[in-house]
């Protein structure tokens, strides 16, 4: 199974159409891929957070568009990132969610994940957009991915519902600050040990919102492993993945067997 991961640089300088026309014509030259994987809010950038009103689309938007169409060209499965969702919440009130797109190699949005985990406490994302609560996960054919979105990297309790679900490639776009870079690594390392699972996890590059961005997309393989790392630039991160060595780590070393479910609180 081929997957790209494309680490973009979100330069604020860099109209938003032109953007979008660019990272569509890096998707198109994916094709042969299995998997195309964009960061989280490229867009916008993950840290732009006077702008997230302003760049919010609807599912059917002018970002999901061009995914679609880019994703249909290349014929491949398309994880287009993150998007700031103009949507409702549970009364009807509008709100805005960080909502990653999974597109089917014919260009039909097949799910949408909203971010559970939102950033910054008491600031930025954590007060500007309202969080999503469904696992998600969605079977590609060759593998089932389970998708969960930067700050949810922190939070295996996530990643555990996703292995439940049967997830065997962890997707995790990402707007990754540089100064915790080594989170990054790690994080991305602990949970592929932890699930025994792939997990892609793609950042991006440039420097927005004064937050320089860490860069190093991994790809980590079912035992911890780094298949393919990048550097701090914009680059597309490519690796040949077999996911049936997911069930084979699974069996050879069967972790997630001794599991004990209800341990009592303390
Ligand atoms: N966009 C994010 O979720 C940033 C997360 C982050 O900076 C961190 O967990 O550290």
């Amino acid at each position: 199974m081929r997957v790209s991961l494309i680490q973009i640089d979100v330069n604020p300088d860099e109209p938003g159409q032109v953007r979008r026309e660019r990272v569509a014509a890096l998707v198109r030259a994916e094709r042969g891929a299995d998997l195309v994987v964009l960061p989280e809010l490229w867009p916008v950038g993950a840290f732009a957070f006077d702008e997230f009103a302003a760049s919010a689309e609807p599912l059917d938007g002018p970002t999901a568009t061009a995914m679609s169409a880019a994703a249909r060209d290349a014929g491949v499965w398309l994880h287009a990132g993150s998007v700031v969702e103009r949507g409702t919440d549970g009364s009807g009130a509008e709100a805005l969610y960080n909502t990653s797109l999974l597109f089917a190699p014919d260009g039909t949005l097949r799910r949408a994940y909203r971010k559970i985990h939102r950033f910054g406490f008491d600031k930025g994302e954590a007060t500007l957009m309202a969080a999503g609560h469904e696992i998600v996960t969605e079977d590609l054919g060759p593998a089932t991915v389970g998708l969960a979105t930067c700050y949810d990297l922190r939070f295996p309790e996530q990643f555990r519902l996703l292995v439940d679900a049967g997830a065997e490639l962890l997707v995790v776009p990402a707007g990754w600050p540089a100064r915790r870079r080594a989170h990054w690594s790690l994080l991305a390392r602990a949970r592929a040990v932890e699930s025994q699972a792939y997990v892609l996890a793609c950042g991006t590059a440039g420097t927005h919102a004064g937050v320089e961005q860490a860069g190093y997309s991994v790809i980590v393989d079912p035992w911890g492993e780094v298949v393919a790392e990048a550097g701090p630039a914009e680059q597309v991160l490519s690796a040949d993945l077999d996911p049936a060595r997911v069930a084979t780590t699974r069996a050879d070393f069967p972790v997630l067997r001794d599991r004990v479910l209800g341990l009592p609180t303390p």
